[in-house]
């Protein structure tokens, strides 16, 4: 076994990942993740970037290949000991928000602090604090089901950032927004993962989402693939002698 990078707080060498049903989710991806960095995960649907952020934050395991974070080795856990990493250390946020219905929003929010063991009171401020820079505080003691889709994502996101996790994973973290929306949210999520020194890595679709990213790796049939310019032929017209392919690297 060979020990990943020092500076790579999330680190994945040839993971493979086959579903029950035999689809084939990863092929052999490797990467790495700096401290601190926002790497986007993009490709087409179904190329396989919830099955890579599924694998890298210890939510299922891979068939092979290895993960580790910050040196320490996540493949070998047992699922407890993942699981305790997961409440921990990484935050996560979902395409479609998922909230508990008995609890009112701001105790959503709360809720994994409060599993951390952070006294209610100390989780409540934190909790309020992220509801109001995600523009939902005012809804703090509503259900969710009195909210929007729009306003429960939001809170989904809040409750991802109040506890600053190490690793937050966000896949399509604003499917469910229109598209004014979109830019403001996802500013306020890369600000406060660059304010709090919170490594992202974030799943998408969208070139735009990526491009607020540090860096992109492209999946494609579960596979990291590289885009590469081709020069221009000599001779021919610019449109015609560009062109761009994807390699499986
Ligand atoms: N629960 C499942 N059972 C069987 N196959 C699955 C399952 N989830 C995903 N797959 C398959 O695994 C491959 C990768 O899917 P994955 O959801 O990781 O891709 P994705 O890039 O996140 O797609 P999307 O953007 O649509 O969410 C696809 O071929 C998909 O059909």
């Amino acid at each position: 076994m060979v020990a990943p990078p020092d500076n790579d707080v999330l680190w994945a060498r040839a993971l493979h990942y086959r579903y029950d049903d035999g689809s084939p989710g990863l092929s052999g991806v490797s990467l790495g993740v700096r401290e601190g960095e926002i790497l986007a995960v993009g490709g087409p649907r179904g190329s396989g970037k919830t099955t890579l952020l599924r694998c890298l934050s210890g939510l299922v395991a891979a068939r092979s290949g290895e993960v580790w974070f910050n040196s320490v080795p996540v493949h070998t856990m047992s699922p407890v000991v993942r699981e305790r990493l997961r409440r921990d250390r990484f935050g996560w946020i979902d395409p479609e928000p998922v909230l508990v219905p008995e609890l009112t929003v701001w105790e959503n929010a709360a809720l994994p602090l409060m599993l951390r063991g952070t006294g209610r009171r100390r989780s409540r401020t934190a909790a309020l604090e992220w509801l109001e820079r995600l523009d939902v505080g005012d809804s703090a003691r509503r259900h969710p089901d009195r909210l929007t889709q729009a306003e429960r994502q939001r809170v989904c996101i809040a409750r991802a950032l109040a506890p600053a996790p190490a690793v937050l994973f966000a896949d399509e973290p604003t499917a469910p927004l229109h598209r004014a929306d979109r830019a403001h949210v996802l500013r306020t999520l890369t600000t406060a993962a660059r304010s709090h020194g919170i490594t992202v890595v974030l799943g998408t679709h969208d070139a735009q989402t990526a491009a607020l990213a540090d860096r992109t790796v492209s999946l494609l049939d579960g596979r990291s693939v590289r885009t590469v310019h081709l020069p221009p032929v000599p001779g021919a017209a610019e449109s015609e002698g560009r062109a761009a392919c994807s390699l499986s690297v």
